[in-house]
């Protein structure tokens, strides 16, 4: 049995309601207490299983922080001033340091731009995986790396057991980005936030990546927030989007809504500076544009 079809099977033996909220961020605002502003101003969504929201915006817009302050992982000078965020139903604010390390991994994971930054040079990609699996599911050193080459095969790598064996400078930026993909959902979690997860790599391979996370989501029910400058991605895989100006949300909707019958200016400009990229053969569609 494959990592993919045991989490599957994991899942469906409990079967959970797809509409039990995993994330909720109600009214987010982020505060820098350095320059006495607030940089994101009243952001909320749900997550429930299975279901992809996507952040969309211009650089600078608020996107990552709006990801930092769920994964508890604000800089310094940067506090949560207002509203909340629930992960499973629980108030994160109150959470000590051992919660959080229990949280992060198991229930809420992560996945950035350069994958690279993330892996140790110095290890081998599996071992890096295994050792989150020895971690956090507490298996033996055996168990850990049949389950982190169970974990490389469901990313869609071909020779696993071959790439369990080496190192972060022998893979490319693709590979690079499934092996972290891999430990990123090494632990089972409920939610992954993947932020500017595509953007360094090229178009192709960008969109396997996408098909991947399609995958694992309708496979394991995995709810995902996508957050990109690059509409093209939100609409490849997002059920709703949030379209981010300058710490606020501009306008919000289902994807296909937004993308067909944009509200908002800066929404309207963000589709035509990515009509060159192709965007145009999601809009030209009758069925929702996320649908793969
Ligand atoms: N560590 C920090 N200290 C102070 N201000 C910050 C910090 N990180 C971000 N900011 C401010 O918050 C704003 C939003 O940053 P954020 O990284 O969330 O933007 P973004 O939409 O993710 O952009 P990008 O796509 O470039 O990552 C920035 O314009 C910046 O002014």
């Amino acid at each position: 049995m494959t990592a993919s079809t045991q989490v599957a099977a994991a899942r469906s033996a409990s079967p959970e309601p797809s509409d039990r909220v995993v994330l909720a961020v109600r009214d987010l605002h982020v505060h820098d207490q350095v320059n006495d502003r607030d940089i994101v101003h009243g952001v909320s969504f749900e997550l429930t299983p299975g279901r992809v929201v996507g952040i969309v915006g211009e650089s600078g817009s608020g996107k990552t922080l709006t990801c930092r302050a769920t994964l508890g992982i604000l800089p310094e000078r940067l506090v949560v001033s207002g509203g909340s965020i629930e992960i499973d139903g629980r108030d994160i604010a109150g959470l000590s340091a051992a919660d959080w390390t229990r949280l992060r991994g198991s229930t809420i994971s992560a996945v950035f731009q350069d994958p690279a930054s993330y892996l140790n040079p110095s290890m081998r990609v599996g071992a890096q995986i295994a050792e989150v699996i020895k971690v956090k599911k507490g298996l033996s050193k055996r168990a850990a790396r049949r389950r982190a080459i169970d974990l490389l095969a469901a990313v869609h790598i071909r020779n696993p057991a071959l790439v369990y064996e080496q190192y972060t400078y022998e893979l490319s930026g693709g590979m690079l980005q499934r092996v972290l993909i891999a430990a990123a959902i090494a632990a089972d979690p409920t939610v992954l936030i993947a932020d500017e997860a595509t953007t360094a790599l090229d178009v192709i391979v960008q969109a396997e990546i996408l098909d991947l996370l399609a995958d694992l989501r309708e496979r394991t029910g995995l709810a995902l927030l996508v957050v990109s400058h690059d509409l093209a991605v939100i609409a490849q895989i997002c059920d709703e989007v949030l379209v981010m100006r300058h710490g606020e949300v501009v306008e919000r909707g289902s994807t296909s809504e937004v993308l067909h019958h944009p509200q908002h200016e800066y929404t309207r400009l963000l589709i035509s500076e990515h009509d060159q990229y192709g965007l145009e053969r999601y809009l030209e569609t009758t069925e929702p544009a996320h649908v793969l």
